[in-house]
C-alpha cells in the first residue's frame, strides 16, 4: 500500500473520499478531479478492509476502467486490483447475467448481437411482415425498440403504451409494436440479447428475483459510479436497485457534460439524485487541474449560456496559458493543411510528443480529410470510431463461427457463414430452413440439423451439404471444453476454409484480410496469456466471446498505437484529456449539427458537446471552421459556428478579416447573400465547351467576393496568385496546353502542388 497517497488530493476532493457512511453525489466541471476522487475512494475503500469483490465501480468505456484499475493497482497492489468488479454497465451486467441466465430462460452461452446483427434481425423481420421498408427504415425502427427499452417498457408495455404508439402512429410507423414484439421472441429464440437487453434484462432479474438481488446487494457493499450524468433510465433504475439497501453509493458527474440523451441519458438521473437517494451527501469540486487558466475561463464562458444547469464556480491555478486560437479555411483540404502544419509547429518550439494531440470532430465523416492529409504528411494518427477490428467482414465471420459453435441457436450467426466460405447452400434453400423455423417455432439450427423432419423441401444434393455443415460445426463443438480459446480458434479458421478462401490471391485486399485473421489469432493467444498470468483459468471459447462483444470503439488500443496523433469524435472523448487539442469543423449546421434543428434543449445539448471538446485541452486548444467541405458528396458552403462567438472575446485570438460575433440572423442573412454571389459563374477560357450539366455539377461557385477579382483564369499567367475553393491560396507555377485541355500547376500553401484542368478548376486569381 502506498503512503500518503491522500495528499495528493485536495481538500474537497478528500471530504469526498473520505465520506463512506452513506450515498454521496460529487457535481464538479470538467477536470476538476472526479475520476480521481472515485479512483483514490476505491483504494480508500480497499485500504480500510474491503475485500474488491465486494466494490463495483461502472465506467463509461472498458478503456476507462482499464485505467481506472491499473492506477488503483499501483495504489494498492495488483493482487487486490484484480478481483474488483469494474467495467462498464454492459460488462458487468453481462457477467452477472451469465451467472443467473436460467432464472430468465436463457443459457449462460447466450450470444449479444451488435448493432449490425440486430438491425439485420429488425430488416428480416421487417420483410417477413412484408412491410414497406422505405417507411419502415431499420435503423429507424431500431432507434425506438431501444429507446424503449432503455425506459424499461417491454413489447407487452408498449402495446398499451399510449406514448409510444401514438408517436409511433404519428410517424406513420404503427406496426413498430409488433416489429418489437417479433424482435423480442426472435432473440430469446435465438438465445440473444442486444446491448439495450443487457440493462433490460439485469433490471428485469432483480426485480423479479428478490432472492437474486439480495445476493448482489450483499455482494456489492459499495457502489461507485463515473459519468453519471450519462446514464440512462435502465442503468439508474439497476443502480437503484443494487443500492437500495445499504445505500453505500457514490456517484460522481457534471451536467454541464451531459451528451448522450440520443441514447437516452437522462440528464435529470443527477439532477434527482438527493431526492431519490435521500440525505445524500453532495460535494463540489472547483479546482480544475487539468488545463490552463485560459482554457477553463474559455470553457465556463461558453458553458454559461446554457440555462439548465447547476451553476459551478470553476478555476485553475495552472498557468495563464495561451489563447484559444481560431483557424479559418477555404475547404475541409485546407483546414486538415493548416492541422497538420500547425502539428509541425508546435512541436519545433515544444518537446511533444504524437501522442499529446487530439484532432476532435462533430462526425465520423470528418476523419477520412484528416487521414489522407496525414499520411501525406507523415504525421502518425490513430483512429478511434471507424469500423472497429471486430467489425471488419474477415473477422466477423470467424467471430460467427466462433458464435454458432457456442450457441447453436444464434440466428445471425448461423446466416452469416452457412454458405461462407461456399459451399452450395442457396438463399432458397435459407428461405425455406427460415420458414420451416417459423412455422415449428424453432432454431434454424435445429431445422438444418434435421430437415426431414421439419418437412423441409430440398434435394438430396443439399441435404448433404448441410449434413456436412451440420458435421463440421458439431466436430468443432468437441473441443470447446478441452482446447482453449487459441487452440480452437486456429483450428476453426484453418478448418473452415476460411484461410484458404483469403488467401486465393495475393492482391493486396487478401493480404491485409490475411493480417487482419492472423492478428485475431494473435489476440487470442494474447487473451488466454494474460488471463493464465493471472491465475484466471476461463480460457475457453465463450469466454473471449463474451470479452470481445463488448468491446467499444475506444478499445482498439494495441501497442502499436503508441505515440500517434488521436482522432475520434466528440462523444468518444469524454473523459480523456490531452495536451493539444484542435476542435474542427466549427461550422453551423455541423457542429451544432443541423440535427438539432431549431430545439433550445438540443442545441443546449450541443454546447454541453462543445464544452466538453474544449476542456480536453491541457495546454493549447485550437478551433477551427471551414469556407467549404464536402459532405454527402457534395460541396458545401458552411459559416463559423455560433459557438465559436459565445467564447469570451479575451479568450481567443481572433485572426484578422475573420467576422464572428455578428448577430446570428446577421449571419446568416449575410450568408445567404454569399451564396447568392458565388452562383453566378466564373469566366472561363471554354466555357462553353462545356456541357449544360456539367457546368451546373462541377463548377459549384467561386469564393466569397471578398478579395479582389479583376482577372480570370481566362488570362491566367506563370506566378499569380489564386484562390481555390477547396485548396485555399496557392501561386501559379506552369501553364501547359490549350482549349478543353489547358492545365495549371499551381503550389498551393498548405495543399501542396496540383495539375488543375482550368476547364474544371474551382478557383479565381486574386493578384
Ligand atoms: N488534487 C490534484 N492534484 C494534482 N492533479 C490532480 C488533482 N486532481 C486531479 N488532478 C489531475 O487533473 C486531471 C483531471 O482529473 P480527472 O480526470 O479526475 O477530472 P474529471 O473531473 O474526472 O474530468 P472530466 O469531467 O473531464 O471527466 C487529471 O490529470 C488528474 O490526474
Ligand atoms: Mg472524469
Amino acid at each position: 500500500m502506498k503512503q500518503n497517497y491522500l495528499e495528493e488530493l485536495n481538500k474537497s476532493q478528500k471530504d469526498a473520499v473520505l465520506y463512506t457512511e452513506g450515498p454521496s453525489l460529487v457535481i464538479a466541471g470538467a477536470g476538476s478531479g472526479k475520476t480521481r476522487v472515485l479512483t483514490y475512494k476505491i483504494a480508500y475503500l480497499l485500504e480500510q478492509g474491503l475485500a474488491p469483490w465486494n466494490i463495483l465501480a461502472l465506467t463509461f468505456t472498458n478503456k476507462a476502467a482499464r485505467e481506472m484499475k491499473e492506477r488503483i493497482a499501483s495504489i494498492v497492489g495488483k493482487e487486490r486490483a484484480v478481483y474488483l468488479w469494474m467495467g462498464t454497465f454492459h460488462s458487468v451486467f453481462s457477467r452477472i447475467l451469465r451467472t443467473e441466465s436460467k432464472v430468465l430462460g436463457f443459457t449462460s452461452n447466450f450470444t449479444i448481437y451488435d448493432t449490425s446483427d440486430s438491425r439485420s434481425l429488425i430488416r428480416t423481420i421487417i420483410k417477413e411482415m412484408a412491410l414497406d421498408d422505405k417507411l419502415y427504415k431499420p435503423a429507424a425502427v431500431q432507434a425506438r425498440i431501444s429507446n424503449a427499452k432503455n425506459q424499461l417498457v417491454s413489447p407487452s408495455a408498449y402495446a398499451t403504451n399510449k406514448s409510444f404508439f401514438e408517436s409511433d402512429s404519428a410517424a406513420k410507423m404503427p406496426a413498430i409494436r409488433d416489429i418489437y414484439r417479433r424482435y423480442w421472441d426472435r432473440c430469446l429464440q435465438a438465445e440473444a440479447m442486444d446491448f439495450d437487453d443487457l440493462l433490460f434484462y439485469t433490471y428485469l432479474l432483480f426485480r423479479d428475483n428478490p432472492d437474486i438481488l439480495a445476493k448482489y446487494q450483499d455482494q456489492f457493499k459499495f457502489i461507485l459510479v463515473d459519468e453519471y450524468q450519462d446514464t440512462n433510465f435502465a442503468q439508474h433504475c439497476v443502480v437503484q436497485q443494487l443500492a437500495k439497501k445499504h445505500q453505500k453509493l457514490c456517484v460522481v458527474g457534471d451536467d454541464a457534460q451531459s451528451i448522450y440523451s440520443f441514447r437516452g441519458a437522462d440528464i435529470d438521473n443527477i439532477l434527482q439524485f438527493t431526492k431519490i437517494f435521500e440525505g445524500a451527501k453532495v460535494f463540489k469540486l472547483e479546482q480544475n487541474y487539468r488545463s490552463t487558466q485560459n482554457i477553463v475561463s474559455a470553457a465556463n464562458s461558453l458553458i454559461r449560456k446554457n440555462s439548465r444547469q447547476i451553476p459551478k464556480d470553476v478555476f485553475s491555478e495552472n498557468e495563464q496559458g495561451n489563447k484559444i486560437q481560431l483557424f479559418q479555411a477555404y475547404s475541409d483540404i485546407e483546414e486538415a493543411e493548416i492541422v497538420a502544419k500547425e502539428i509541425r509547429e508546435l512541436n519545433k518550439l515544444h518537446s511533444y510528443d504524437y501522442s499529446d494531440y487530439a484532432i476532435l470532430y462533430r462526425t465520423n465523416a470528418q476523419s477520412r480529410v484528416f487521414e489522407e492529409v496525414f499520411r501525406k504528411r507523415a504525421i502518425p494518427y490513430k483512429i478511434y470510431g471507424g469500423l472497429s477490428f471486430y467489425q471488419r467482414k474477415e473477422i466477423k465471420d470467424i467471430i460467427s463461427y466462433f458464435r454458432l459453435i457456442v450457441n447453436p441457436s444464434d440466428e445471425e450467426a448461423l446466416k452469416r457463414i452457412i454458405n461462407y466460405p461456399a459451399r452450395g447452400i442457396g438463399a432458397t434453400t435459407l428461405s425455406r430452413v427460415a420458414e420451416a423455423a417459423s412455422e415449428y417455432n424453432t432454431s434454424y439450427w435445429n431445422i438444418i440439423s434435421e430437415p426431414l423432419t421439419f418437412n423441409v423441401d430440398i434435394n438430396k444434393g443439399v441435404q448433404r451439404k448441410l449434413k456436412d455443415f451440420v458435421d463440421m460445426m458439431n466436430a468443432f463443438k468437441e473441443s470447446l471444453e478441452t482446447k482453449n480459446a487459441y487452440e480452437i480458434g486456429v483450428h476453426i479458421i484453418r478448418e473452415s476454409g476460411i484461410m484458404a478462401d483469403v488467401t486465393q490471391d495475393n492482391s493486396p485486399e487478401s493480404m491485409s484480410r490475411k493480417e487482419n485473421i492472423e492478428e485475431l489469432a494473435n489476440g487470442m493467444s494474447e487473451f488466454c496469456n494474460s488471463r493464465l498470468e493471472e491465475g484466471n483459468e476461463d480460457v475457453f471459447l465463450y469466454n473471449f466471446l463474451s470479452e470481445v462483444s463488448l468491446l467499444t470503439d475506444q478499445d482498439n488500443d494495441t501497442e502499436e498505437d503508441f505515440n500517434k496523433v488521436t482522432l475520434m469524435t466528440v462523444h468518444s472523448a469524454k473523459g480523456l484529456e490531452f495536451k493539444n487539442v484542435f476542435v474542427v469543423g466549427l461550422e453551423e449546421k455541423l457542429f451544432p449539427s443541423n440535427m438539432s434543428g431549431d430545439s433550445p434543449r438540443a442545441l443546449e445539448e450541443e454546447r454541453r458537446l462543445f464544452y466538453v471538446a474544449i476542456t480536453r485541452a491541457e495546454e493549447n486548444c485550437m478551433l477551427s471552421f471551414s469556407k467549404s467541405r464536402m459532405r454527402y458528396g457534395t460541396l458545401e458552403f458552411g459559416s463559423p459556428s455560433r459557438f465559436i462567438a459565445e467564447i469570451d472575446d479575451s479568450y481567443v485570438k481572433i485572426p484578422s478579416g475573420i467576422a464572428l460575433g455578428r448577430r446570428i440572423d446577421e449571419a446568416a442573412s449575410s450568408f445567404r447573400k454569399e451564396n447568392r454571389e458565388r452562383k453566378s459563374p466564373i469566366s472561363h477560357p471554354s466555357s462553353s465547351a462545356i456541357p449544360q450539366n456539367q457546368r451546373t455539377l462541377k463548377r459549384v461557385g467561386a469564393l466569397p467576393p471578398s478579395r479582389k477579382t479583376n482577372s480570370s483564369p481566362s488570362n491566367l499567367e506563370v506566378g499569380q496568385k489564386v484562390e481555390h475553393e477547396r485548396f485555399g491560396v496557392g501561386f501559379v507555377k506552369k501553364l501547359e496546353g490549350d482549349g478543353d485541355n489547358a492545365k495549371a500547376s499551381i503550389e498551393f500553401e498548405h495543399a501542396g502542388t496540383k495539375q488543375l484542368l482550368l476547364r474544371f478548376a474551382r478557383f479565381k486569381v486574386i493578384e
